[in-house]
């Protein structure tokens, strides 16, 4: 039996799709904050599916042998919303999470972020690397949230031997992401989807490296089935300017939209690019899909969410066992 917190949002419902898919039984708490049940409605009425109207801020009271811990805002707009909601969801929601896994004798994974190590000086980041964060900066609420998450699963595995994973998760795209999530994947595609200009903050020089959702799904599994408990980053190493994503996404849909400069974020990580190497040697793990392929899926997933005119119209991506490779 599994639970995830999050699992209506846009990595967790593909989560749901994989375990249940394998034939797990799966619980979804979930606040629908940024979560829809339309992500996980395709298993509603599943005997193996249960949902959950929930917020984790509040302690939860089920059976359960695995807990993967994803509910939290993790869009930079999302996530600053509501900074004291963020703060609360990553301590006390952690704390809820980690108390129940002490209870039931549960597996915990924590989905951490590459933001923990801020905007970095060291380059590609591994895991050893402690970051260079702001603690009262705009982003704060986020990665500091994040990682007095990441000090609470080892106290916990520490004190009360609750044994405990880390995910730390970097950038990450595809389809069931929120048209309004506000992160540079899904701007650039609707826009350029809508001939609308692509819109750069700042140079265009920071970087980013972008990894497939299944790809996350396969490691976040692969991760709560290892016996490892030292954080493991999952992401693609294969870095971008955002100034080259820019102009892949506009030819990737052919449009004719122009490229312009906003104003610069503040605090925004210039340079961001995952060591996997731990990934690769404890968890025998590493990114598949190339970019293209994710992103046709994903510009066609937007593509169908644009076309819809009345909010009765569904768009339900739909999941394949062929979506993730280690289920072929
Ligand atoms: O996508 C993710 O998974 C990650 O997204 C965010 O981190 P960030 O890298 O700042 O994500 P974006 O908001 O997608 O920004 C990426 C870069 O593109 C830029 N951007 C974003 C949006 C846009 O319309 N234009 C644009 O140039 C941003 O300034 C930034 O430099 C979250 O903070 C992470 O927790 C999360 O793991």
């Amino acid at each position: 039996m599994s639970t995830i917190t999050g699992g209506a949002g846009f990595v967790g419902s593909h989560l749901v799709d994989y375990l249940m898919m394998q034939g797990h039984e799966v619980i979804v708490a979930d606040n629908f904050f940024t979560g829809r049940k339309r992500n996980v409605e395709h298993w509603l009425g599943h005997e193996n599916f249960e949902l959950i109207h929930h917020d984790i801020v509040n302690p939860l009271f089920i059976e359960v042998d695995e807990i993967y811990h994803l509910a939290s805002p993790a869009s930079p707009p999302h996530y600053m919303y509501n900074p004291v909601k963020t703060i609360k969801t990553n301590t006390l929601g952690t704390i809820n999470v980690l108390g129940l896994a002490k209870r039931v004798g549960a597996k915990v994974l924590i989905a951490s972020t590459s933001e923990v190590y801020g905007d970095p000086d060291v380059h590609p980041q591994p895991e050893t690397y402690w970051g260079h964060v702001n603690p009262i900066g705009p982003r704060a609420c986020y990665d500091e949230g994040k990682r007095v998450s990441e000090t609470l699963s080892y106290a916990y595995a520490k004190q009360e031997k609750v044994n405990v994973r880390v995910a730390r998760i970097f950038n990450t795209y595809g389809p069931r992401m929120h048209m309004n999530d506000g992160r540079v994947v899904s701007n650039f595609i609707i826009q350029a989807l809508q001939n609308q200009s692509i819109t750069i903050y700042g140079s265009g020089h920071q970087t980013r490296s972008f990894q497939y959702v299944s790809d996350l799904v396969d490691g976040l599994v692969a991760l709560m089935a290892s016996n490892y408990t030292q954080p493991v980053n999952l992401g693609n190493p294969v870095e971008r300017t955002i100034q080259d994503f820019a102009e892949i996404i506009r030819d990737l849909v052919g449009c004719k939209s122009k490229i312009i400069e906003l104003p610069a974020v503040e605090d925004d990580p210039q340079r961001r690019k995952p060591d996997i190497s731990r990934a690769k040697k404890y968890i025998n793990w590493e990114p598949r899909v190339p970019l293209q392929e994710g992103l046709m899926k994903t510009v066609d997933y937007f593509r169908k969410e644009l076309a819809r005119s009345n909010h009765s119209q569904r768009n339900i991506f739909v999941p394949e066992t062929t979506e993730f490779r280690t289920l072929l």
